[in-house]
This record gives C-alpha cells, sequence and structure tokens, in this order.
C-alpha cells in the first residue's frame, strides 16, 4: 500500500489544538502518514500560552538528520521555528534533503500575544527560508512583518503577495482570518502568475486556535498527494471551514478547532 508522506517542523502544543499535534491531526485525517521535528516545547492552553522551551539546538539537529538520513517526505512544513539559529538548520537540512515542496507558515505571534518567533529571527527567515518556500501562508500581521508596510485592501495583500514572489516564494497564500471587514473569510493565493480567491463565509466564534497550523498542514498533505496547488489550497480551505464550524467546545477561552469535521462530513454524504 503506497502512503504519501509528509513532515512537520514546528513547535508542540500542550493543549493539542495548535502546533505539532494539529498538523499530525491534520495530516492524518487526510490520510497522509506524519513525521515531526519538535523545534520547542510550549505549555500552552486555550487560555494562553505559559511558558516557551526550546528543544537543545543537537536535538532539533538530530531530529532534522534522522528523518532525512531514512525517509522520504514529499511535502514538508514549518511552523512555529522560534529562532535564528534553528531557522539556518531547517533552511541547511531543506537544501540538503531537497525537501523542495516546502510549505512555510511563518508563525510568529499567539493568538493571545506570546512570542513564538524571536523580533531578530525576522531577517533570518526572509534571507535563508522564504526563497526555499513552494508556498509561504502568512495571516495579514505576518504578511505586514514580512514586507515591513500595512496592509489594508484587498489589492494591497494582492500586492504584498507580488512582493513576496519578489522575495523568493515560488507561491504565497495571505490568509484573510484577521480581515474582519468582510463578510468573507478571502485567503489570497498567488503564484507569479495568477490571482486566486479562495473563500468561505466567516464564522463568527472565539474558538479559532490553531486554525493556522491546521490550514497550512491541509495544504501540506494535499501537495504530498501530488495535488496541484489551486486544488490543495482550495481543500485546505474547506477543511478547515469545517474544522471552525463544527467546533468541539473544549476548554475554557480560545477552543481548538474540530479536525474530525472534515472527514465526518464526507463520510455521510
Ligand atoms: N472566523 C473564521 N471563519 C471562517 N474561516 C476562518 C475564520 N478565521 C480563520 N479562517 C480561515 O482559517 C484559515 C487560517 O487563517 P488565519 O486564522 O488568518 O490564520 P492564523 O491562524 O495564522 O492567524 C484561513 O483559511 C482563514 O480564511
Ligand atoms: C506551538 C504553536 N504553534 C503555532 C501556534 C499558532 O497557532 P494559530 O494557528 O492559532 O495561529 C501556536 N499557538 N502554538
Amino acid at each position: 500500500m503506497h502512503i504519501p508522506q509528509a513532515l512537520t517542523i514546528a513547535g508542540s502544543d500542550s493543549g493539542g489544538g495548535a502546533g505539532i499535534q494539529a498538523d499530525l491531526k491534520t495530516f492524518q485525517e487526510l490520510g497522509v502518514y506524519g513525521m515531526s521535528v519538535i523545534t520547542a516545547i510550549t505549555a500552552q492552553n486555550t487560555a494562553g500560552v505559559q511558558g516557551v522551551y526550546p528543544v537543545e539546538m543537537a536535538g532539533i539537529v538530530q531530529q532534522l538528520h534522522s528523518i532525512g538520513d531514512d525517509l522520504q517526505p514529499v511535502a514538508v512544513k514549518t511552523g512555529m521555528l522560534f529562532s535564528a539559529e534553528i531557522i539556518r538548520e531547517v533552511a541547511q537540512a531543506v537544501q540538503a534533503y531537497g525537501w523542495t515542496t516546502l510549505v512555510i507558515d511563518p508563525v510568529m505571534v499567539a493568538k493571545g500575544g506570546s512570542v513564538l518567533l524571536q523580533e531578530q529571527a525576522v531577517q533570518a527567515l526572509i534571507q535563508e527560508l522564504l526563497p526555499l518556500a513552494a508556498v509561504i501562508t502568512p495571516n495579514v500581521p505576518e504578511a505586514e512583518l514580512l514586507i515591513g508596510r500595512p496592509i489594508r485592501t484587498l489589492a494591497e495583500r494582492e500586492q504584498a503577495a507580488s512582493q513576496l514572489i519578489d522575495m523568493g516564494a515560488r507561491a504565497v497564500v495571505i490568509k484573510g482570518g484577521h480581515d474582519t471587514s468582510t463578510a468573507q473569510a478571502i485567503d489570497v493565493l498567488y503564484d507569479g502568475r495568477s490571482f486566486h480567491y479562495v473563500e468561505g463565509p466567516r464564522i463568527h466564534t472565539p474558538h479559532t486556535h490553531g486554525t493556522g497550523c491546521t490550514y497550512s498542514a491541509a495544504i501540506t498533505a494535499e501537495l504530498a498527494k501530488h495535488n496541484d496547488l489551486l486544488t490543495a489550497v482550495q481543500t485546505a480551505k474547506a477543511f478547515v471551514h469545517a474544522a471552525i464550524e463544527d467546533g468541539l467546545g473544549i476548554g475554557s477561552v480560545h477552543g481548538p478547532t474540530n479536525h474530525f469535521a472534515y472527514r465526518q462530513r464526507r463520510a455521510v454524504r
């Protein structure tokens, strides 16, 4: 039996809604064998981040080698990378092992405001990792930091996507979760040739912990199955929409999304 394989390089979320946990659950639900390199452990729940504990560098480097020397992920995603030093090691491994289908989710701050990428690491992300991206998936605040100016309108989002291509990414998705000015949650996809608006109705809920991780993991899983990028983004959008809409009601504050929802809905059709 052939099972598509994917790797996530990200932080652990003890609460299970974001990070490595969201990525592996998403891979599994989409029929993809998941592997992981853990960059940092976060003590986290639906109320916020109580602590961040980076894994020692030797441990991160060894995880990358253990996978690269033996296993062959078809698609790889990055999430929380925390420091410039970690970014540099990840960029080296990506090149050494030929992980060309690289999805970069440039995770910077948790929804409650905790820092998941040190400020001085943003330049390393731009210079060393971004040029290796098959696709980079910033939300609007992350895209603003990457290009260095504010993004207010959809036209400005298109310009930002174009600038991120000029900076070296092969494709860009600027996500619309943060832009509450529209009734639709619109994600703008640009591959250097054409723009696609991948959208769905905005759901009014505080329970969106881990949406970005889940979405980029779903794109990675679909690319691991050799789908084209537009199809992968459309499937990821349907996956995350179902996950938000059928929220689990877990925890006391900003709850996680429901990773079972997409598959359950397809099963009853
Ligand atoms: N309230 C919402 N209703 C519907 N879709 C949403 C909502 N919030 C986020 N999304 C979708 O979830 C995905 C992740 O987006 P976003 O929340 O902006 O990322 P991040 O978690 O990185 O901030 C995108 O496809 C976005 O359109
Ligand atoms: C370990 C880890 N990685 C990423 C996020 C971002 O989560 P979100 O998808 O809600 O922006 C998080 N809260 N924790």
